[in-house]
């Protein structure tokens, strides 16, 4: 594998590409030290590259930031065996939300203290799986998951720490998707509607529960600080009032994630220490009004530790002319790959890596190969004016969400995740093949033994008259 050359510049947007990318001195970009084009030549596109010191370096920035605070991964935004390693390795918790992010915690032996379990419907199975583990915490949703959990612990013999998801009301200005924290939605416990003081007194109820906090999530790519603070002001309002009933301090206070990233260079995040900073102070300033223990805070960052991290490289097939409408560029993956362009209406850039191209650039429409006219990556791309087939474009900021929300529509094979460091590079999650597409098919029942369901009802009756 070619490591990059002495002379390599950044020469990108800054906020937008992975730490160690580069473009060469021959325009090729690198990351890691690793050449785009050695990396297409060798796994192939479209490709996630995943660049390790990226992804390293951000883990510190939260846990220096946020010291003497739990900083839990968010599982969903990117989850496979090698990374849960490395979130293990880097001393952050761990946040899942299935029984399936759980099976990769637990196929790594994370330790289970350092889990935590979210999820509004989580199902008996899944509570049973993760008292079995002894995840560290629960995150209870609804009435019917306390009763369900507690019943769990119970045959287990254990008692299971547990936080309350709290709806703090709170508008945060994202898109309405993937807003969680207003009271219409289906997770957690409405705190005006009186819900969250109920669930407070249900877990309290229960000797199998062991009630350690409040949990709250208002939503994602989110890039200012008012909606978090808003939300901490009234999870600590609600601390004082379970004090003032109950008679305890909840020694915790989980705030969630949702600090947005630069998808673009229009965009602006917000730096963790100052995220940190603001909000440390105000949880404890608002404790000390109120004459509250600070509780020890929580916080769970997914995008925001993942997304910038990693870039896909896509091939470009064919480029299609519209004059005076549009140019559409189609790359080799698509909405199979990033759901968010479509979904959420996410913006996106992208750029030709494996040359310098042309001077002259041109305002593109990139889109995918599926079958499906808003299969678009990014809307409005400006790329070299002799973009053509055989070149290859990345696109930078697809981290998070892109690769754990991949699809196999139209039979594509979902791609592979590609870490890249000091030079070398390797495969964390495999490329799909065709045959890994048809493995859960049934076999196609063969003619000569197959029985028509009138044949199928003979032979019921024959057996009830024997
Ligand atoms: C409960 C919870 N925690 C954490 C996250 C991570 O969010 P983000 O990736 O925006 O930081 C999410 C997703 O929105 C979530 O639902
Ligand atoms: N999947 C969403 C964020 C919501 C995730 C978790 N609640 C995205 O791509 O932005």
């Amino acid at each position: 594998m070619s490591e990059s050359a002495p002379g390599a510049v950044t020469g990108l947007e800054e906020n937008l590409w992975p730490l160690t990318a580069r473009l060469e001195a021959d325009g090729v970009m690198s990351v890691g030290g690793v050449r785009v084009d050695a990396l297409a030549a060798e796994f192939g596109t479209p490709a996630f590259v995943l660049d390790e010191a990226d992804f390293r370096a951000r883990a510190t920035a939260w846990r220096q930031a946020f010291a003497d605070c739990d900083v839990y991964y968010a599982g969903k935004a990117f989850l496979c065996r090698a990374f849960a390693r490395w979130v293990d390795e880097e001393g952050l918790r761990l946040d899942v939300c299935t029984g399936g992010e759980l099976a990769v915690a637990r196929s790594v032996g994370f330790p289970a203290e350092r889990l935590l379990f979210h999820g509004n419907n989580k199902s008996l199975g899944e509570l049973r799986a993760a008292v079995e583990y002894r995840v560290g915490r629960i995150v209870v949703d609804s009435f019917v998951e306390i009763e369900r959990l507690a019943a769990v612990a119970a045959a287990a013999g254990i008692r299971q720490r547990v936080l309350v998801r709290v709806t703090p009301g709170v508008e945060a200005h994202t898109h309405s998707y993937i807003s969680t924290g207003q009271e219409d939605q289906k997770f957690g416990f409405s705190l005006a509607g009186g819900a969250a003081a109920r669930a407070v007194a249900a877990v309290l109820a229960e000797s199998g529960l062991e009630l350690v906090g409040l949990h709250a999530h208002i939503g994602s790519q989110i890039f200012d600080t008012a909606g978090f603070g808003l939300a901490a002001h009234r999870m600590v309002g609600l601390l004082a009032r379970i004090r003032d009933e109950h008679g305890v301090e909840l020694p915790e206070l989980d705030l969630g994630g949702g600090l947005g990233i630069a998808y673009t260079s229009e965009d602006a995040p917000l730096d963790v220490e100052e995220v940190a900073e603001r909000l440390i102070a105000l949880v404890g300033k608002e404790c000390a009004a109120l004459g509250l223990t600070v509780p020890r805070l929580g916080v769970e960052p997914g995008r925001a530790l993942v997304g910038s991290s990693t870039v896909t490289l896509y091939e470009v097939g064919t480029v299609k002319e519209l004059p005076g409408l549009r140019t559409y560029v189609s790359v080799d993956g698509g909405m199979s790959d990033n759901i968010r362009t479509a979904l959420y209406d996410a913006r996106y850039t992208a750029r030709l890596v494996s040359r310098p191209g042309a001077a002259t650039t041109q305002v593109v429409t990139l889109v995918g190969r599926h079958c499906e006219s808003g299969d678009v990556v990014a809307h409005d791309v400006p790329l070299p004016g002799d973009v053509r087939p055989g070149d290859l474009v990345a696109v930078p900021a697809s981290g998070a969400y892109h690769r754990s929300m991949a699809s196999n529509y139209n039979h594509v094979p979902r791609p592979p995740v590609i870490a890249v460091r000091d030079g070398t590079a390797r495969v964390i999650v495999r490329r799909e093949t065709e045959d890994d597409l048809l493995r859960l098919d049934a076999d196609p029942p063969d003619p000569a033994v197959s029985v028509t369901s009138a044949e199928r009802a003979d032979s019921r009756e024959a057996r009830v008259a024997r």
